[in-house]
């Protein structure tokens, strides 16, 4: 009789299809207990991509549970972007996070009931202690100009770019983690990277998947090699790790200071609550310790392994190696490279002079050479422009209308506020208007290689709808588990020509004019996006471009190694070596 109602069942599941029974979209067959984990590759949006192309613009798939895609441009925008609150909530990996941190603690897999809290404080809490500023971008700056004097004096070496990035960058994530400023070859980066590198095999590996459907195998892992004690040991020791440096910086903390990392801020909240007599709510150790692991775990290797993958397609692309250099040659010189280098010229709206003297009294100190007035620029531009050669006045006459226009708007607009050029000018910086617009191969290079390209997680943080909704006629339940896999609209070929192919070209419009592209979206999209993208995009142009000013990147051998890349939950080029020859 249970075989009869069991085959039944199948026969009823087989025809109807069980997304189409439980309500959701349709898509791949799942089978029973494993879904559509035969079709699991780490580089999944080729395999998504085909199931879009079959089953339209939203499909579930079954991982091994079952999860909703959404890997369309508009329908990410439409949906996850215009409804936040609706996608706010992640599918938390409750097992996991029971391992690795004793509970939903931190900043990515946190109680969904403390995300808005937890997130506002840290956004707050991070401008406060320096993203955006001048003092960090100095500090990012000085971390790029130790590694390039390193690897100018490599010679004849043979040249591993990850010790230097990953000490550069693990200096300034650790510093605003912490606020400790660490030597730049301490012992502490170095073994914290081995560990998250031993240990996320180990995490993203398939046990991991189906522990969080089936938590009773945590009872039998001894038939799978043990995973789970193996883990343990190296989260016990990083966790360790974070745990000592908390304990330094409390050592030195004063509640009555501006914060000087988020750890200080942390710490200036727990002692807020404790004198006003309030419970402590969600500010306790726990959620410190598991915070500070991971904005440190999130703003370290990400940007490591994007900054060695440019490094990488430098000697596989020689001609724009020669084209970025050339351009920084030309816009930037031997002067520092500073993140405004990128941004586009005041125009009166955002850079009131009350701002603008702030940011200038910020940078006089670093940048004394630098200040300019008005007339200056606009001399300096008609002179830059004289020099050029014929095929290059054609852009640059295209830029030196702009950047007339966009200086006549902002004298108008301060006009209109009763303000006079002289009473600003001493504050314009020189190099302010040699801006994205003229880093144009600089740009469409990070756009293309590092921000549709890059893709740092294969695989996107899972989403819990907070409520019914519906998509494209389909009804979502309250509850549902959804994907926003942004990285698919970058690989898609319905969006972009030949995807896999690196291009900075296709960010450069006819005029000559770098564009930027909404479609692109490496720190996601929504309510639960990168927190750390400001940070990460400075450090980013400012390490790249002073890279590029200073070292000239060459294959050991006749040919460039391969771009092949690693996966676990983040992605990374593989091992490679180099080849340096300083610049200047
Ligand atoms: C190039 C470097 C980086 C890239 C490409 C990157 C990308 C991402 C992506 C794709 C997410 C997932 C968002 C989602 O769930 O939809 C994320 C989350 C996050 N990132 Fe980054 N990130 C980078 C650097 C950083 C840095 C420097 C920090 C901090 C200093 C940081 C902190 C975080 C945090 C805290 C989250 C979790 C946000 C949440 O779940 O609410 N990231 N990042």
């Amino acid at each position: 009789m249970l075989i009869v109602l069991l085959l039944a069942i199948a026969v009823v599941v087989y025809h109807y299809g069980i997304n189409r029974i439980l309500g959701l979209p349709p898509g791949p067959p799942p089978l029973p207990l494993i879904g559509n984990m035969l079709s699991f590759r780490w580089d999944l949006d080729n395999v998504l991509l085909d199931w879009k192309a079959r089953y339209g613009r939203v499909f579930t798939v079954w991982l091994p549970a079952p999860m909703v895609v959404i890997g369309d441009h508009q329908l990410l925008q439409e949906h996850v972007v215009k409804n936040g609150d609706v996608y706010l909530a992640k599918k938390n990996p409750e097992q996991f996070m029971d391992i690795m941190s004793g509970g939903l603690y931190g900043l990515v897999f946190e109680d969904n009931d403390m995300v808005k809290e937890q997130r506002k404080f840290a956004m707050k809490s991070l401008h406060e202690v320096g993203f955006g500023s001048a003092a960090l971008e100095d500090t990012v700056h000085n971390n790029a100009l130790e590694t390039v004097s390193r690897w100018k004096k490599s010679g004849e070496e043979v040249v591993d770019v990850t010790e230097n990035i990953m000490k550069s960058i693990g200096n300034v994530v650790w510093n605003v983690t912490f606020g400790i400023t660490l030597d730049f070859d301490n012992e502490i980066v170095p073994t914290y990277r081995r560990l998250q590198q031993d240990s996320i095999p180990l995490m993203a590996g398939p046990f991991m998947m189906f522990i969080e459907m089936f938590p009773f195998l945590r009872n039998l892992e001894f038939l799978f090699g043990n995973p789970i004690k193996k883990l343990k040991v190296m989260l016990d020791k990083s966790n360790g790790m974070t745990v000592d440096a908390i304990r330094t910086t409390e050592k030195s903390f004063n509640p009555d200071n501006q914060p000087s990392s988020y750890v200080e801020a942390f710490l200036r909240e727990m002692k807020k609550n404790e004198e006003a007599g309030k419970p402590m709510g969600n500010f306790h150790f726990d959620q410190l310790r598991n915070a500070a692991a991971t904005i440190w775990g999130a703003g370290f290797d990400t940007t490591v392994g994007l900054l060695r993958m440019c490094c990488l397609e430098l000697i596989n692309h020689s001609d724009v190696q020669m084209k970025l250099q050339k351009e920084i040659d030309e816009v930037i010189g031997e002067r520092r490279v500073v993140n405004d280098d990128q941004k586009q010229l005041p125009n009166g709206k955002k850079h009131r002079p009350d701002e603008a003297e702030k940011r200038m009294r910020e940078r006089k100190d670093i940048l004394p050479a630098q200040i300019m007035t008005f007339d200056q620029i606009r001399n300096r531009i008609t002179t830059l422009l004289s020099q050029k050669k014929e095929h290059q006045r054609k852009v640059h006459g295209n830029r030196q209308r702009r950047y007339v226009k966009l200086i006549d708007d902002f004298e108008r607009d301060l006009a209109e506020e009763g303000i006079s050029l002289d009473d600003i000018e001493e504050e314009v910086d020189l190099e302010r208007p040699l801006d994205e617009d003229d880093l144009i191969i600089t740009s469409g290079e990070i756009y293309d290689l590092i921000y549709r390209l890059g893709n740092v997680l294969p695989i996107n943080f899972l989403r819990k709808t907070t409520q019914d909704t519906e998509i494209e006629g389909y009804r979502i339940a309250s509850g549902t588990t959804v994907l926003p896999q942004f990285s698919m609209v970058h690989a898609d070929p319905n969006e972009f020509e030949r995807p896999d192919y690196f291009c900075p070209d296709r960010h450069i419009d006819d005029a000559g004019a770098f564009i930027k592209d909404p479609r692109i979206t490496p720190f996601s999209i929504g309510k639960r996006a990168c927190l750390g993208e400001t940070l990460a995009r400075m450090e980013i142009f400012v390490m790249f471009a002073t890279f590029v000013q200073n070292c000239h990147f060459t294959p050991v051998g006749k040919v460039p190694p391969a771009v092949e890349f690693n996966y676990g939950f983040t992605r990374s080029v593989n091992h490679f070596d180099v080849k340096i020859e300083p610049r200047n």
